[in-house]
């Protein structure tokens, strides 16, 4: 469609919107009736927009000028300052699409969108923030103004008060881009009335508490990082009181963003130019972090009771804290060495973007031999993992042993049935039948739930709210919430516990050190996983990706497999999560229960299958889903067998993709390099 554009205020041009209707939603009175008001109201429907809809106001001269009245089927065309807002009176017609003309080049709005929506990682916000990686540059500080904006817009409506009451803080990993962005972020909350303070360089878990914690109680917090991932990527968690953002929450502030930007793309760029010259600044500083460190002692201190040294508790302990150059040095200088502990051996204190060591992640074989190592040199008691921004962890014993991901889950696990018996452990569906056996040994109830931290973190609050004691949720990849801990995803809380754990089993006589309460999980014989890449134009793989797990369900819901089962969990399938309803009254009650809320969009599509061999024993389990950062669909297979995954990936490979004619649209090479090298 041509985009008509006319600057009839004779003013510059800074952007054009034009609208092609819809067949018969349009008619000629309607039209005629807005001519002689001299004013037209059109309503624009976007069915994947959680903003609603949106009014324009259209100068009647344009529209009379580029519309005929006897045409069903038009454009028409506005410049100047288009109002936009959620409410759909005057609504005449429904356009089917909006192009958006800046600087003479057109841009449709779908590509706005687009480009924005694409920023969305399930519950956080993830761009390439620097040049480097050989692709474009799309989370710029202009876009973080827009983004820091349409927080601001959110958190007014959902707190129902005016943005200039609201108070905001911001803390940033040590990512280069992390100063401009923050300051950018901090103009675009600013510029719509908001007070907001710069935390520096903190903590993910920081930024919540410091909505939390008294003397600050900030009724919102952004910490800008993008975890473990690249140094050229940076990114937004979203924090108020009630805890972090979800899925459709950062779906609402990715669309209002795009519809600021829509309106004024120039302005961000401006406004982030201004920010980043710190002059003056848009935050005021504030020295939260020893504050919050301090926080962490007292529970510390309590947690351990010591009752001759309340206030060095880890006097005589030795840990090693590996903070990867991220932002989690503080914890051996400002929390554990303060409370007696002797934290020398520790490495990679200092916070550097760069990131020269390695991946501050606990899932890194690197990070954990690391730490292991620095355990053994330094003949350590225990030593504490953390990824960029602390919400993930993982330990190493005094042994060198390396504690991350089932082995973590189960050590947490076992801290926690000693305090609460009984309870319910979320965890994703990756983790090994082994882990489950574990839980279930020690009278916990193991629930195994979508990928996804949020997802996890969410259904732990459901189960609460449903009557279901639940006090640890946990991802195999180190994210963790307990209940006593508002829930928060906290790298920095878990390893509190562990260090608690440990200095109550030396009060209490024992010498066996953190390792010893896990001697008895049995880890899966094989492991693997395995990434497809889905090759499709990259605003279609969700949907693409959506339709082959959706299959692979149907394949296994119609029994296409002989022994290929959904998996269930207690009374719940692990399929879309324990969500599977099958509408014949199958699904868990509460599924139907008023709390009840659909898996979102992005990460509905995963499911787990059970496999069992031809003598009915189990084989392992196969979980397919799609990736949440990339075009990918991610399968995971266990088995306690040798071969076991090499004869589920085969089958899955012949009878499901193969079978299924997915061959076309999805490089299934990773599949057969598994298979030659394991055949
Ligand atoms: O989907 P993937 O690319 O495997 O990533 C999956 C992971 O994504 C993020 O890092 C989330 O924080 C994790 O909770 C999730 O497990």
């Amino acid at each position: 469609m041509s985009v008509l554009c006319y600057n009839v205020f004779r003013r510059p041009l800074q952007y054009c919107l034009a609208m092609r209707t819809l067949d018969g939603l349009f008619d000629n009175s309607q039209l005629a009736t807005a001519s002689r008001s001299k004013q037209l109201h059109v309503c624009i429907k976007r069915s994947h927009s959680s903003f609603g809809s949106y009014k324009l106001k259209l100068d009647s001269t344009t529209i009379t000028s580029r519309t005929s009245p006897r045409k069903r089927d038009f454009d028409l065309s506005v410049c100047g300052d288009a109002e936009a807002h959620g409410s759909r009176n005057g609504a005449v017609c429904k356009a089917s699409s909006v192009d958006i003309k800046t600087d003479g080049q057109a841009v449709s709005e779908e590509a706005v969108l687009g480009r924005i929506e694409r920023l969305q990682n399930g519950s956080d916000i993830r761009g390439i923030a620097m040049e480097g990686e050989g692709r474009e540059v799309n989370l710029t500080p202009s876009v973080a103004f827009f983004l820091g904006e349409a927080f601001g817009i959110w958190l007014a409506d959902y707190l129902g008060v005016s943005s200039s009451l609201l108070r905001v803080s911001l803390g940033r990993d040590p990512r280069l881009t992390g100063p401009a962005l923050l300051a950018a972020t901090a103009a675009g909350l600013r510029s719509i009335g908001c007070a907001v303070f710069d935390m520096s360089l903190a903590t993910t878990p920081a930024c919540f508490m410091s909505t939390v914690l008294s003397g600050f109680s900030y009724d919102a917090s952004i910490m800008l990082t993008a975890s473990h991932l690249p140094a050229t990527r940076n990114g937004f968690k979203f924090f108020t009181k009630d805890g972090g953002l979800k899925v459709e929450d950062i779906e609402s502030i990715c669309n209002i963003a795009a519809m600021r930007y829509i309106k004024r793309p120039d302005r961000g760029a401006a406004a982030a130019a201004i920010a980043s010259s710190f002059s003056p600044s848009p935050a005021t500083p504030v020295s939260f972090m020893p504050v919050y460190a301090a926080h962490l002692r007292e529970i510390i201190k309590k947690g351990i009771n010591h009752p001759t040294n309340f206030d060095q508790p880890l006097s005589g302990f030795k840990v090693v804290v590996n903070a990867g150059n991220g932002s989690g040095g503080f914890f051996a200088w400002d929390v554990l060495e303060k409370l007696g502990a002797d934290v020398n051996g520790s490495v990679n204190l200092g916070a550097d973007g760069a990131f020269p060591n390695h991946t501050p992640n606990p899932e890194d074989k690197e990070a954990m031999s690391v730490t292991s190592r620095a355990v053994r040199e330094a003949k350590a008691d225990l030593g504490v993992v953390f990824d960029t921004d602390v919400d993930r962890s993982g330990v190493v014993d005094s042994s060198g042993q390396r504690i991350n991901g089932d082995r973590f889950i189960a050590l947490l696990a076992s801290i926690v049935l000693s305090d609460h018996p009984g309870s319910t452990i979320v965890t994703d569906a990756r983790t090994s039948n082994g882990l489950t056996t574990f839980i279930e040994n020690r009278g916990g109830k193991h629930c195994l739930f979508r990928v996804g931290y949020r997802n996890v973190i969410d259904r732990g609050v459901q189960l609460n709210q449903l009557g279901m004691e639940t006090h640890l949720m946990i991802e195999t990849t180190g994210h963790g919430a307990m209940k006593e801990n508002y829930f928060l995803d906290d790298g920095a809380y878990l390893a509190v516990k562990v260090i608690i754990q440990m200095a109550l089993m030396r009060l209490h006589g024992s010498f066996h050190g953190i390792g010893g309460l896990i001697q008895d999980l049995v880890a899966p014989k094989e492991n693997t996983e395995i990434r497809i890449k889905i090759l499709s134009r990259l605003e279609n793989v969700k949907h693409r990706g959506g339709q082959v797990v959706e299959a692979f369900r149907r394949f296994l819901v119609d029994g296409s497999i002989p022994r290929w089962d959904l998996a269930k969990c207690g009374d719940c399938w692990v399929s879309d999560g324990c969500l599977a309803d099958f509408g014949d009254g199958l699904g868990p009650e509460w599924s139907r229960s008023p709390e009840y809320r659909p898996p979102s969009k992005i990460d509905a599509h995963m499911y787990r299958a059970q496999v069992l061999d031809d003598s009915e024993n189990v084989l392992g389990w196969v979980h397919l889903r799609q990736s949440i950062h990339n075009p990918e669909l991610v399968v995971n297979i266990q088995s306690n067998k040798t071969g076991g995954c090499h004869t589920i990936v085969n089958i899955l490979l012949n009878r499901f993709f193969l079978h299924n004619g997915h061959a076309d649209e999805l490089d299934l090479s990773n599949i057969q390099k598994f298979l030659g090298s394991h055949g």
